[in-house]
């Protein structure tokens, strides 16, 4: 016959199983929300090391689009993906600047604290964010601003899931970029 405090021993060691998993499951939880940092904040510590998020990587696409960025692991819609890095200039300065065509697509035009600013991304210093490529029709990312220290930085966040393999992109803007206007000869037959 089993004791009635061998059944009682039974039922306190199944009780502290029990518990045990429980307890674990929510660190596991907490660690997992821990881990889950807001992209803004994410977007600050990589403008603040000057790194580029290693989820990313450039690829050469063709002669006509040339180098462009793709993601190597799923990226969650709303996640900080780059930094838009470069020289930080005022209107005037960047219109007294002597740039090529080429060099003019990389000059990003915005305002902030009612004045005209630009990021000159011509030189070519090896971050990505300079090299994601324009599509107006259904870009994958938006461009926003996010201030450290005082100073204004161009960061791009995804609009969408963006699956491993997508090249990343985002709307450059109403200008007439040469590329939106090439006719593809099959339209006209
Ligand atoms: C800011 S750069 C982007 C990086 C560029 N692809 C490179 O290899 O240096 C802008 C240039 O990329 C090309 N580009 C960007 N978006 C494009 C698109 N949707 N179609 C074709 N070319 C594009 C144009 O040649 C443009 O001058």
């Amino acid at each position: 016959m089993v004791s009635r405090d061998l059944i009682h021993e039974h039922i306190n060691t199944e009780h502290a199983v029990a518990y045990i998993h429980l307890a674990l499951n929510n660190r596991a939880i907490m660690l997992k929300r821990r881990k889950r940092i807001r992209p803004a904040d994410d977007a600050v510590s990589y403008i603040l090391s000057s790194r580029d998020k290693p989820l990313f990587k450039e690829i050469f696409i063709d002669s006509n689009k040339g180098r462009g960025v793709f993601a190597s692991q799923p990226i969650e819609q709303g996640a900080f993906v780059l930094e838009y890095r470069g020289e930080l200039l005022s209107k005037e300065d960047c219109q007294s600047r002597q740039y090529s065509d080429k060099q003019s697509t990389f000059l990003y035009e915005f305002q902030w604290q009612k004045r005209h600013w630009c990021i000159d991304a011509s030189r070519e210093d090896g971050s990505l964010g300079r090299l994601v490529n324009d599509n107006h029709k259904s870009p994958n990312c938006i461009m926003k601003k996010i201030i450290v220290n005082d100073r204004p930085h161009l960061c791009l966040f995804a609009v969408k899931n963006i699956e491993a393999g997508t090249e990343i992109d985002y709307n450059y803007g109403d200008s007439q970029w040469p590329w939106r206007k090439k006719v593809r000869w099959l339209d006209l037959y």
